[in-house]
């Protein structure tokens, strides 16, 4: 059982790869580059870019293709995730989570959007997906229950998404960090660039108290701008931040780096 003491790298599950003759699309910038196979790297969201690219228009698998392709990829997709440590022992705490593959395939890639070079990752579809998206609700409540955790900071706009049924699952409280004047009472506000732009965070004084232990949830992280300022605001109010939870990494942007110390858990690299 999970308890306050226990470091979250104890019980962190990573992603490897299965198919080692599988050609990766990478996302590198401005373009997508094919890399040559490596066995220690990512995970089944590469096979899914190129899946996805070829049916963009293409509603999500059916539950009844979706579970016979469980079946099928269940023993070559692993479950990603992360503390810094975790690099030191890359495959000492592998778990094999068959809901992955699933969650992976139901995530829509977008070349182009919102501008040219970006490789949109959209969840609408995964939420198209009732068992996918309560897979992935599932997967983090079981990683959060018994953690103590009393605040579940879910930032604009979705991380609106995940986070509220997590915090009902774990039996804390969901405080939107949102973008600015959109929050009616008083403020504290801390301004942080993307992949692609500037943005400015608020959240409501008062919506967390000095000493409360907070996970920070959002879809995904890119560079870590975003969740760097989530948790700024949350610490300058001495609240603890736990550990930052997303759906999707993209790694090649480093945001892990920038996020230094704390904690990144994620379900598709
Ligand atoms: O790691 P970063 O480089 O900071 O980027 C990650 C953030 O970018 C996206 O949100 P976006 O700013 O596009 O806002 P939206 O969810 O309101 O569309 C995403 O949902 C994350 O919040
Ligand atoms: N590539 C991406 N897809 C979806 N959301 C993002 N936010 C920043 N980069 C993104």
């Amino acid at each position: 059982m999970n308890t306050l003491a226990t470091p979250f790298s104890a019980q962190s599950i990573r992603a490897k790869i299965v198919r080692p003759n599988a050609l990766r699309y990478f996302h590198s910038g401005n373009s997508v580059r094919v890399n040559s196979p490596n066995t220690t790297a990512t995970t089944a969201r590469r096979a899914q870019q190129s899946r996805v690219h070829q049916r963009r228009s293409s509603p999500p698998p059916s539950p009844a293709a979706a579970d016979k392709k469980d079946r099928v990829t269940s023993s070559s997709a692993f479950m990603a995730s992360s503390a810094a440590e975790d690099a030191d022992h890359p495959h000492q705490n592998d778990v094999v989570d068959d809901r992955i593959p699933r969650i992976a395939s139901a995530i829509r890639v977008i070349p182009d959007f919102p501008k040219p070079g970006i490789m949109f990752q959209d969840i609408t579809t995964l939420l198209l997906d009732p068992k996918a998206f309560k897979d992935t609700i599932d997967l983090f409540v079981e990683r959060y229950r018994d953690k103590n955790i009393n605040v579940v900071a879910g930032i604009e706009a979705r991380g609106f998404i995940f986070g509220p049924p997590i915090a009902l699952a774990i039996g804390a409280k969901f405080v939107p960090f949102r973008k600015p004047k959109k929050l009616p009472g008083e403020v504290i506000s801390e301004e942080y660039s993307l992949e692609y732009g500037t943005d400015i965070m608020e959240m409501h004084v008062g919506a967390v108290q000095a000493g409360e232990r907070a996970l920070v949830v959002d879809d995904l992280i890119a560079t870590g701008g975003t969740l760097c300022a989530a948790i700024r605001l949350l610490e300058r109010v001495d609240v603890e931040v736990v550990e930052c939870a997303c759906v999707i990494e993209l790694p090649e942007l480093k945001g892990r780096d920038r996020l230094g110390d704390k904690p990144l858990f994620v379900l598709v690299n």
